[in-house]
């Protein structure tokens, strides 16, 4: 068996070795755990736990934190039921459990008056219509994203309309968000393969994106929301998606379910992108994408790059600390394959 010496994590000991032309100098990491992470868990989250994650976030250097969500309670699943076999000495019997989850982003409002915003962070926030961008204002956002897909059904589980009327929809938020100015992010989802459709074209992720950044969205995020997607798609998506619109405008956001995610990333970067999103240990889910894992880590995505040479102004140290608050907060194990690595060395 090969013995893995430890290695400090500053240490950079590929960097002679790889050729860094190809990559961006420097990338803009997109936090999204406190959002896209924990909307999924089961149970809710307690407020000044949300709180402190962000605020610990926000000390790590991050530029970005996405921080909650602005949607409506009853879009986003409440009830699990968990079936079981449960077998004793005297009998077997299946169990039958109902649990009600309240919303997971109910508090949003008191989590973006409790956070500590540091200057030069930004705490962007999902608006999917005009009434969650009214909201997120009134709370103190400062910035927004909107978000689509390039899958009908998608579109329709997700946000109850078709694509070109979540288009409509989004017009009325950007309308509202030029006047404000309040800077507006936009999400294309499904870029990759669909839960409900499957493959999805190139050509139409691209059309759904330059329709985005044509009404006046400043990036645009491209969610490979179930993870299926390979270096060889990722390539293929980037190519059509970069002929409408202008590579510094693009942001790649990928789920690991499949194990690909830093590969794809990596890929990404190789083409000019230089804005990734990820999240905190890796958490997270879709609602509306059974099975779905969570996001690349963060701490995983900071060590590549730092690896590569690549300038984030991210503490992976602060970042792990990070990681490991909230994964003893929600009792579970993180997905961070660096900070599993660290835990062990
Ligand atoms: C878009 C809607 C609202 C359409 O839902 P709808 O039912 O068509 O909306 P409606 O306008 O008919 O309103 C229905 C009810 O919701 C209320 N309502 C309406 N809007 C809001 C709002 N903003 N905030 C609070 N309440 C709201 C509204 O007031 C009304 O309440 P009632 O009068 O019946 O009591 C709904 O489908 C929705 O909220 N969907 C969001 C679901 C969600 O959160 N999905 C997860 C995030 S997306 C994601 O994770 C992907 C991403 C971004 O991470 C990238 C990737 O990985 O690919």
């Amino acid at each position: 068996m090969p013995r893995f010496a430890a290695v400090p994590l500053s240490r950079d000991t590929t960097r002679r070795q790889v050729s860094t032309a190809a990559f961006p100098q420097r990338v803009k990491v997109v936090e999204v755990g406190p959002r896209d992470g924990l909307q999924n868990e089961k149970s809710v989250v307690p407020t000044p736990v949300k709180i402190r994650l962000i605020d610990m976030l926000s000390e790590t250097g991050l530029p970005v934190i996405e921080a909650t969500s602005f949607v409506s309670p009853r879009w986003v699943p409440q009830v699990s039921i968990d079936v079981g076999w449960q077998q004793c000495a005297v009998r077997s019997t299946w169990l039958i459990n109902l649990s009600l989850s309240p919303f997971q982003m109910a508090d949003h409002a008191e989590v973006m008056q409790g956070i500590n915003k540091l200057p030069g962070v930004s705490y962007p926030v999902l608006t999917p219509n005009l009434k969650g961008f009214q909201a997120a204002v009134a709370a103190g956002a400062k910035e927004v994203s909107i978000f689509g897909a390039a899958s009908e059904l998608f579109t329709k589980k997700n946000i109850n309309c078709s694509i070109e009327e979540s288009l409509e929809r989004f017009s009325e938020v950007m309308n509202a968000a030029r006047a404000a100015s309040i800077p507006v992010r936009g999400y294309v989802s499904c870029v990759l393969g669909c839960p409900y459709e499957g493959k999805i074209s190139a050509a139409k992720v691209a059309e759904v994106s330059k329709k985005m950044y044509s009404m006046g969205c400043y990036e645009i995020s491209l969610g490979d929301t179930i993870g299926i997607g390979t270096p060889g798609s990722m390539k293929e998506m980037l190519a059509a998606v970069m002929k409408e619109v202008p590579v510094g405008a693009l942001a790649v956001h990928c789920h690991d379910t499949y194990g690909q995610a830093l590969a794809n990333i990596l890929v990404a970067l190789q083409m000019g992108v230089s804005v990734v999103d990820a999240s905190v240990a890796g958490l997270g889910g879709c609602p509306y994408a059974q099975g779905a894992s969570g996001n690349v880590a963060t701490e995983d995505l900071v060590y590549m790059l730092n690896g590569l040479g690549i300038h984030t102004g991210v503490d992976l140290q602060k970042l792990m600390d990070t990681g490991t608050f909230i994964c003893n907060a929600l009792n579970r194990r993180t997905n961070s394959k660096v900070s599993q690595a660290a835990c062990r060395l």
